[in-house]
């Protein structure tokens, strides 16, 4: 049987950066699932050789923006589904992994910037709520050991916004400040800004504030465990080989 196809019995799914804090996480949901079954477990130093060895079909990666990229070609290269929550992926490397896949048509690559549910629905609700409010900010707040910011989240989160707001044909957000400390008013994605938090204790958060006249409306969620992106990781790797080509976060699989 062809790697990318996953056939009747469970899924043999490798996990690169397996030693991480997602994905050891991840391991042990692959470990409980009786559908699914932890073939590889590769991290920095390992060769991803390790992967097709133990005849992977479909390989779960979090890692690091900067190695990402060679993990997905390996798995595109060899016939290895793939489904990535590691962040960094614009969309110049979104076109490159689209150029990857294009003579292997049979292959599934995944990638979703957060797989909590509750995520996923902040980032409709803000789609929704975006062509109602004057103005838009994005607030994230993680744990201090975070390779990235603004979060794969927020700045998807703003993107969403930014569309939704060029849409209904808004303007740029009211916004006065002529003088400011560098970094005052956070990064700005897309004309909407956002503003990252770091702080001990916190695990992933992110609030979506909206005001125009007279009101605000602020969208909160919180990833209190990393337990949180689990159901959206299986689900992934369970869908992942009816996807072809390339597919951006999860919530076409969830119907919403
Ligand atoms: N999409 C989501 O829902 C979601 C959720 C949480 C985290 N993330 C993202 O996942 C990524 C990882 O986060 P984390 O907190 O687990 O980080 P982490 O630093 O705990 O884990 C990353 C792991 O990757 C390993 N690694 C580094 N280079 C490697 C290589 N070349 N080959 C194999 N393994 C390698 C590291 O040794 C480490 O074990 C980040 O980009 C983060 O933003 C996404
Ligand atoms: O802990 C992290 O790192 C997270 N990264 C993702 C992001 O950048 O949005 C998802 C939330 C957790």
């Amino acid at each position: 049987m062809n790697a990318a196809e996953t056939g009747n019995g469970p899924i043999r799914v490798g996990v690169i950066g397996g030693r991480g804090r997602m994905g050891s996480e991840v391991c042990r949901a692959v470990e409980a699932a009786p559908d699914l079954e932890l073939a590889a477990v590769v991290d920095e130093g390992d060769s991803l050789s390790a992967l097709v060895d133990a005849g992977t079909q479909v390989a779960v990666d979090f890692t690091h923006p900067g190695v990402v990229l060679d993990g997905i070609r390996f798995c595109v290269e060899q016939g290895i589904h793939a489904v990535v929550g590691t962040t960094g992926l614009d969309e110049q490397r979104l076109a490159t992994i689209r150029g990857w896949l294009e003579p292997h048509p049979d292959r599934g690559v995944l990638i979703a910037p957060n797989f909590a549910i509750g995520a996923v629905l902040t980032m409709k609700f803000a789609e929704i709520a975006a062509r109602y409010f004057e103005s838009a900010e994005v607030i994230e707040l993680h744990h201090p050991r975070k390779a990235d910011a603004p979060s794969g989240t927020a700045d998807h989160t703003a993107r969403v916004i930014a569309a939704a707001r060029r849409s209904a044909g808004l303007g740029a957000a009211p916004d006065a400040t002529t003088q400011e400390l560098a970094g005052a008013r956070g990064a700005s994605v897309d004309d909407v800004r956002v503003h990252s938090v770091r702080l001990a204790g916190l695990v992933a958060h992110q609030e979506v504030l909206f005001g125009t006249e007279g009101e605000t409306l602020t969208l909160r969620h919180d990833s209190l465990d990393r337990k949180s992106f689990m159901p959206g990781v299986l689900l992934g790797v369970r869908k992942v080989s009816d996807l072809p080509g390339l597919t951006v976060g999860i919530e076409g699989l969830l119907e919403l």
